[in-house]
């Protein structure tokens, strides 16, 4: 996979370095054999003519020798460039095309991806190190052939010197691979900690709690932890090569001094002698970069095989064999028994809830905190599948839709929204992204949420970057370039992005209005109110108030639906319903009670 990445990415630029390769595995050669032959003819006074000719071959070699490795290196940064785009693109498109969060969740998952990012390069390093090894075993078949010529014995024993050099490197690749992973932990952490202790938002409260001492100090001992692991690997290392290096030396002095004593009677010319000089370093050198270039490459796959993995790995949630585009919603949308757990050992989120969300209708979830709100109205946007049960769209299971196909059909604004470092256009704009260019749509959707004014007041109206993530020293200068907006205004921007999507067939409100001051609060509501009017909704809010006048309140409580029904049949149910509503609306009238007891 990484070599057709790689081919796909710039066929022209892998043929390149293919005959980069090849010439520069003859040059080295040549230039041994060349040099023998012009101490050979000095010595033996041959012919000026053939002299100057193996001169000149040996200055044109020396000139190869001299430039190619500045080509090489070029080719190999343009290989990368285009290849790590290219993988770039196919890494972030499967992450992309994940259909749920199930995988975002998985530690196990985190780390592998990772290693993917990480790999993003193997592509063209795989190409360059495979050429590079080919290079390196072309030379050394060159030096080989030239090494036997002199003496055959002493190139058995420099290719048998070398296996232990072989199984040794590619021991240490495999240990370094598996390094890499098992601190892949300790460096998301360590990322983790050092984001969180330069992150604007994430200021004030670890200067006001006291505790950057404390997270960096988790921080550096997460680096600690990784570098003590790659410094036992290198120490190994050190070790192991240190050792082999040293064989290394040992065959090569044995045979220098060998060559020169058989020189001294006569069994060798001295331009043999100088050959059998280049042609044992150029054996050990061809060896030691054919057997880098191999634990490299072999390291490279090993780390791109989580890549590969990643790419090519199995859908998050199970895919139909025909999914069917979601239809428009006639009916409404069912819970059937439906049961969840976020992880296959983790306690029940939900635990068999029956529901129905029926068309043109405002439903609303009420109750306490984790009684499985925001859960459900996941499982209604596919992020998650139930474990037992299902859910329903006018009869059809969430699992047989296409799921950008159910998802065209929803709108939400989230507990957890995102804010987007986006002018205010874009980040209204976004909701449909067809339209992210459409003022009028975007002017009419900030309106409806009741944003406009604010936005427009802006330094430079809907184009204020909403960000304080400056590009540049000169934007710190310029109001226009990044303006912060308040939680509550942040809300309404991700209203009036829902309310891009308008007309979909189920608006989904999880606490839409948590943030924000009574007067747009109630102005949202209102708004709301409005709109939901005969529309498919289901609203989440503690403010019981903002919830009364929908047409069905169920009332969760530890993962199941135990009311149901209006605001006045479950007042009259006396339940939890009736129980959370006084005590909220106890709390209002105490406080005007105070207020007009006073003097
Ligand atoms: N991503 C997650 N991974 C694991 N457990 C989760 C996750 N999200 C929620 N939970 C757990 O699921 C349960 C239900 O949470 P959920 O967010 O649905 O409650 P909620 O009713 O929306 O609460 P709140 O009113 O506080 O928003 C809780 O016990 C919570 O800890």
């Amino acid at each position: 996979m990484a070599v057709r990445i790689a081919w796909l990415a710039s066929h022209r630029t892998v043929l390149l370095l293919a005959v980069a390769a090849l010439v520069g595995a003859a040059a080295p050669v040549a230039v041994t054999w060349l040099t023998r032959g012009v101490i050979d003819q000095i010595v033996a006074g041959g012919p000026a003519g053939l002299l100057v000719g193996l001169a000149t071959g040996l200055a044109l070699a020396g000139v190869v020798t001299a430039t190619l490795p500045q080509l090489d290196q070029y080719l190999q940064a343009e290989l990368n460039r285009a290849a790590s785009l290219t993988a770039i693109e196919r890494l972030h498109g499967s992450v992309g095309r994940l259909i749920g969060l199930v995988r975002f969740e998985q530690p196990a998952f985190l780390d592998r991806l990772q290693m993917a990012v990480m790999a993003e390069r193997g592509p063209g390093d795989v190409v360059a190190g495979g050429l590079g090894a080919a290079r390196s075993v072309l030379a050394l078949g060159g030096f080989l052939v030239s090494l036997v010529v002199i003496s055959p014995v002493m190139a058995v024993v420099v290719v048998v010197a070398a296996i232990p050099v072989l199984v040794a490197e590619l021991a240490l690749s495999r240990r370094r691979a598996d390094l890499t992973f098992t601190i892949s932990p300790n460096e998301r952490r360590e990322l983790f900690y050092r984001e969180l202790l330069l992150r604007a938002n994430a200021a004030k409260e670890t200067r006001l709690f006291g505790i950057t001492g404390f997270l960096r100090g988790r921080m550096l001992t997460e680096r600690r932890t990784a570098d003590a692991a790659r410094r036992a690997l290198d120490r190994r290392e050190l070790a192991v090569q240190g050792g082999l290096a040293l064989l290394g030396a040992v065959v090569a002095g044995g045979g220098l001094v060998w060559a020169v004593r058989a020189a001294r009677q006569g069994d060798l010319s001295i331009g043999d002698v100088a050959l059998f000089i280049g042609a044992t370093a150029g054996v050990q050198s061809a060896l030691s970069n054919a057997i880098g270039q191999f634990t490299l490459l072999h390291q490279k796959f090993l780390i791109f095989d989580h890549y590969r993995a990643v790419v090519t790995g199995p859908p998050d949630l199970p895919v139909a064999a025909h999914p069917r585009q979601a239809p428009p919603l006639r009916e409404g949308i069912e819970l059937r028994n439906v049961w969840f757990r976020y992880t296959p050992d983790g306690p029940w989120a939900l635990r068999g809830v029956t529901l129905t969300i029926p068309v043109g209708r405002a439903t609303a979830l009420v109750g306490r905190n984790g009684s499985g709100k925001s859960t459900l109205i996941k499982l209604l946007c596919r992020l998650y599948d139930p474990e037992r049960g299902a859910v329903y769209w006018d009869g059809i299971d969430l699992r047989e839709l296409d799921p950008a196909s159910l998802r065209e059909r929803v709108t939400a604004v989230f507990q957890d929204f995102v804010e987007y470092d986006l002018t205010a256009a874009e980040n209204i704009g976004v909701g449909d992204v067809t339209a992210v260019d459409d003022e009028d749509r975007i002017r009419t959707a900030a309106r409806r949420a009741g944003v406009d004014d604010e936005l427009a007041a802006l330094p430079a109206g809907y184009r204020t970057l909403l960000s304080r993530i400056f590009l540049t020293e000169a934007d710190r200068e310029d109001p226009t370039t990044g303006v912060v907006l308040s939680g509550g205004q942040w809300q309404r921007l991700a209203v009036a992005r829902a309310f891009m999507r308008d007309g979909r067939d189920l608006m989904i409100l999880d606490e839409p209005s948590s943030g924000m001051d009574a007067e747009a609060e109630y102005r949202i509501h209102a708004g709301l109110q409005r709109h939901r009017a005969g529309r498919t909704s289901v609203l989440i809010s503690h403010r019981l108030g903002s919830v009364r006048n929908a047409d069905v309140i169920a009332v969760m409580d530890d993962g199941v639906v135990v009311e149901e029904g209006t605001h006045v049949d479950l007042m009259n149910a006396d339940g939890i319903y009736a129980h959370l509503f006084l005590l909220q609306a106890t709390g209002y009238l105490d406080d005007r009670a105070t207020a007009e007891a006073a003097p």
